[in-house]
């Protein structure tokens, strides 16, 4: 059996926060590996993503290179529509019957989970590894208790890293250096990305 994180997200773009929270959560559960895989349309955002779809998982490949244990997956881009968490879940299942999946998520998100499509059912297909955020700092008890129970906190230094702050930032003329890889803000000033 092999246990897997998995760690959804637009990634519009991909930044450093998203790779230590990854990091922290499979040393906290000893996961063997972490799946990254870009939203197609994410389902509680107001806004659509700048960037496409390709451009998306391209920069998520970038910027998980050279960490064999950091996989980028299309099974969103593939499916396409909303990207709901326990369709993917059902069909990685299906896919993988040995493998035991966590899925990865930070404050933000934790506090909306009850809100998440077929919440019930996906709860007792998957546990959550959360990580705090300090934008939105993590409120255990506003959580249903039955969530509570299906979410173990990993520690992870508080990083106010956000993918639209960089987009601000890239608007602004900003510099992105020490926000993401450097290969992403290549491939994001190549393509002119959020100008
Ligand atoms: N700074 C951070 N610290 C901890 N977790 C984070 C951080 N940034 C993003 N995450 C988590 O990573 C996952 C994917 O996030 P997402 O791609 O939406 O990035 P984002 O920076 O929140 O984007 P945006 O600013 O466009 O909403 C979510 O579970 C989110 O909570
Ligand atoms: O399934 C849902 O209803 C659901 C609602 C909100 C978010 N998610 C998932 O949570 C992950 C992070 O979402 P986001 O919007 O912060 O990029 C991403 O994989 C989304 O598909 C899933």
């Amino acid at each position: 059996m092999r246990k897997v994180g998995i760690m959804g997200g637009t990634f519009d773009p991909i930044h450093y926060a998203h790779l230590i929270a990854a990091q922290s959560a499979m040393e906290f559960a000893a996961l063997d590996e972490v799946w990254f895989i870009p939203t197609s349309s994410p389902p509680l955002k107001p806004n659509a993503p700048l960037a496409t779809e390709e451009q998306r998982l391209a920069m998520v490949n970038l910027a998980i290179q050279g960490e064999p244990r950091f996989r980028g997956l299309d099974i969103e881009l593939n499916r396409g529509g909303t990207s709901y968490s326990i369709d993917t879940i059902m069909e990685l299942r299906a896919m993988y019957p040995m493998h035991q999946f966590h899925y990865i998520i930070g404050s933000d998100r934790i506090h909306d989970l009850p809100r998440w499509h077929r919440a019930q059912e996906l709860i007792q297909l998957v546990g959550f590894i959360g990580l705090n955020r300090p934008s939105e700092p993590l409120e255990l008890d506003q959580l249903p208790t039955q969530w509570q129970s299906k979410l173990t906190i990993a520690p992870m230094p508080l990083i106010e890293i956000s993918s639209t702050e960089l987009r601000k930032r890239v608007k602004a003329g900003k510099a992105l250096r020490y926000y993401v890889p450097d290969e992403v803000e290549s491939y994001i000033r190549r393509h002119r990305l959020y100008e």
